[in-house]
């Protein structure tokens, strides 16, 4: 049996870009999910020139700014970091919806792969956990994923 090597062990990002994508709403949680993922990928060989920071508004404007820079075949990977939190009215399944759905349909379209590093959460605090205090941090998660799946894809 023939084994890709991809495990955490032999990950390395050298030579391989990637166009972070973040959303200026709820920014001072997005900040923390964008400090792990560059933080994960610079520790993981990327150099910082070959990562691009694009901010956006919302998550909505997500997939159309992903399937744009799929595009360009400038980058082995999209890594999206937002966090949508849920309000008073039905806004957040919209606009969650729309961004996961979206979001993948570039990956399969553009054949790159996308990192979900969105928070959906019902509360603010929920959001605060998991961006680096006691549930981890879903940017150094988005950016893991992203990175091995890129490594796969090469590999195929
Ligand atoms: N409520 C959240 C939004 N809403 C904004 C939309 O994403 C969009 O920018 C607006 O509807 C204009 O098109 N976005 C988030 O990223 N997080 C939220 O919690
Ligand atoms: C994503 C949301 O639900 C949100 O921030 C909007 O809040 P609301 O539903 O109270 O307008």
């Amino acid at each position: 049996m023939q084994e890709l090597q991809t495990i955490e062990g032999h990950l390395t990002g050298q030579g391989l870009r990637f166009g972070i994508i973040a959303t200026r709403f709820n920014d001072f949680i997005v900040d923390r999910l964008i400090s792990g993922a560059v933080d994960y990928l610079v520790r993981h060989g990327v150099d910082r020139a070959d990562i691009t920071l694009i901010r956006l508004p919302g998550a909505f404007e997500m997939p159309l700014v992903a399937k744009r820079i799929a595009a360009s075949q400038k980058y082995d990977g999209i890594i999206c970091l937002g966090a949508i939190i849920r309000g008073a009215t039905p806004h957040f399944d919209f606009v969650a919806a729309e961004a996961s759905k979206g979001l993948a349909q570039v990956a399969l379209d553009a054949e790159i792969p996308v990192g979900f590093g969105i928070l959906t959460t019902d509360t603010l605090e929920q959001a605060i956990e998991r961006a680096g205090s006691k549930a981890g941090n879903k940017g150094v998660e988005a950016a893991q994923a992203t990175l091995e799946t890129a490594q796969v894809m090469s590999q195929l």
